[in-house]
């Protein structure tokens, strides 16, 4: 029997799962690492805890599957996307803490170079808007603030990578520098028509081309561990962002279909096909995979949102209102409704599709009867608004009006939550049994790449439905809460910069 092996590295914890040759799970394991926050602006994570635990909970699931290295017939990576590592080629020390896409340090830059009239031109190449969640801005504070770095990089010594970048690196015992056309399209340095790194992107972030991975596909394989990793080599048949990797692991695979990952933030994919459609609505556009089933580039329209599942983590560890993140559900059940209190949680601004940085986390509508109850359930109602805010974005981009959405992700196990979303977009969610579409994803990328699986069919076979949430609210209902959310937003935009 051959097994594959899914290494899922997010932003709160590494995840490794064992699957067989079916599509079934025989082994997982998690560990969460530290959230480091040394300014209200910036988000790291220690790059050597990233391969620490990611390493480890490889061991662990195979472990726990009871198998050997030697059985695993191919390794999957999907990775936290954007969070940009710079290491020393010769040590493969890290330079830095890896800045984490979170992070807005660099929003002042962002705003100076939107000064100088780069964002439309920058949107047509990449696709992405001009903010500092993506990495060459985050790379380039990195070259300016290192001592020696500029000069390093230039000479050849350094090398750039977002996290998958990263793994393979520590994988292959620094003999592959690679990334995947999905990973490279995050970065604001990569031209998605062309599928190369883009000289006029690395002239304007100052980009020295020596640091750059070599782009591979997202499927097929590209080299193989070092022996000494986990006790055999094994071959490395799968590379994609995680959200891309929860698409096909839903099994998103025609054009129209669409998955939301509420995680720690919110990620809505819309499969697009061979075709980059341009948003006029400020969703991205991204591509998706590469080399799926011997096909070529798949493309997607994304709306990403900072805060989905982070806020119930917050209302966890910040204001102490719930000892477990599922506690939230009952906490918000407790009350009929929110009694008017309305949250916009953009802690650190709002993504799609309002691209603000200066916004701030706002709670509107407080009475004397407001409680824990009522913040709670503003807590998820915000969740399933700023989702409702990203599918309006993609019908108000011609999409094909959305039949359903399948949703996964560590706060889709949250059922009031699936069923407010239901009701706020008048489409049914589709919950599957397994929820980690992401290790599963990666897990079908190597599964194809390494020619275990003969086409992308064998995907579906894997995805079972676990539970389906009908819509229940009429179109007034939900044009009146619609017309609230957007009012509050209208609140919260641009606090920080007035
Ligand atoms: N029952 C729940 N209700 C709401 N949010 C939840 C629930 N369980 C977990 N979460 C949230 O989901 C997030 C973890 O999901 P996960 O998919 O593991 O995230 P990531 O991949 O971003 O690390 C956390 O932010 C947590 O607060
Ligand atoms: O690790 P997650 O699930 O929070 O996903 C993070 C995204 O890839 C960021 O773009």
């Amino acid at each position: 029997m051959a097994y594959l092996l899914a290494l899922d590295q997010g932003t709160t914890s590494s995840r490794a799962m064992v699957f067989d040759a079916g599509g079934r799970v025989r082994g997982v394991a998690q560990a969460e690492f530290v959230q480091h926050f040394p300014a209200p602006d910036r988000v790291e994570h220690d790059a050597q805890d990233i391969l620490r635990t990611q390493f480890d909970c490889a061991r662990e699931a195979l472990a726990n599957a009871g198998i050997r290295a030697g059985e695993v017939a191919a390794i999957g990576i999907a990775n936290q996307r954007e969070t940009t590592v710079l290491w020393e080629r010769a040590s493969g020390r890290a330079l830095a803490p890896a800045i984490v896409w979170q992070d807005r340090r660099t929003a002042a830059e962002c705003e100076r170079l939107r000064a100088q009239g780069w964002a439309d031109d920058l949107r047509a190449r990449t696709g992405l808007e001009l903010d500092p969640y993506f990495s060459a801005t985050k790379l380039a504070w990195l070259l300016d603030t290192l001592p020696g770095a500029r000069a390093r990089a230039e000479r050849g010594e350094l090398a750039f990578g977002t996290i998958d970048s990263w793994l393979v690196w520590h994988l292959t015992g620094g003999r592959l520098h690679l990334t995947d056309p999905g990973n490279a399209a995050r970065t604001l340095l990569f031209n998605i028509h062309t599928l190369d790194w883009d000289p006029v992107l690395l002239e304007r972030f100052r980009i020295p081309a020596p640091l750059l991975p070599r782009v591979v596909a997202s499927s097929g394989v590209c080299g193989e561990t070092d022996a000494r990793v986990f006790g055999a080599a094994i071959p490395i048949a799968g590379i994609a962002g995680d959200q891309q990797a929860a698409t096909i692991g839903q099994g998103c695979l025609a054009p129209g279909m669409a998955k939301n990952t509420y995680g720690t933030g919110c990620f809505l994919l819309m499969n697009t096909g061979a075709h980059a459609v341009a948003s006029r609505n400020r969703l991205l556009t991204t591509v998706g995979w590469s080399g799926v089933g011997g096909s070529g580039v798949c493309y997607a329209l994304e709306g990403s949102v900072f805060m989905g599942g982070a806020i119930v983590q917050w209302l966890r560890d910040g204001l102490g209102i719930v000892r477990r993140s599922d506690e939230v559900e009952a906490l918000a059940a407790s009350v009929a409704d929110s009694g008017g209190v309305v949250m916009v949680p953009a802690f650190t601004g709002l993504g799609a599709p309002y691209w603000d940085a200066n916004a701030r986390g706002t709670l509107l509508g407080l009475t004397r009867g407001s409680g824990a109850a009522h913040i709670a359930r503003a807590a998820l109602e915000a969740i399933a608004a700023q989702t409702a805010d990203l599918v309006e974005a993609m019908a108000r981009d011609g999409a094909a009006p959305l039949c359903e959405l399948r949703v996964d992700g560590g706060a889709a196990a949250n059922d009031l939550l699936m069923q407010m979303q239901a009701d706020l977009l008048g489409v049914p969610v589709l919950r599957p049994r397994l929820l980690e579409t992401t290790a599963y994803g990666a897990a079908c990328l190597a599964a194809l790449g390494c020619g275990l699986w003969a086409d992308a069919h064998e995907i579906e076979a894997g995805w079972r439905l676990d539970r389906r949430f009908e819509p229940r609210w009429g179109a007034d209902r939900r044009g009146a809460a619609r017309a609230r959310w957007a009012r509050a937003v209208t609140c919260a935009r641009g606090w920080a910069g007035s």
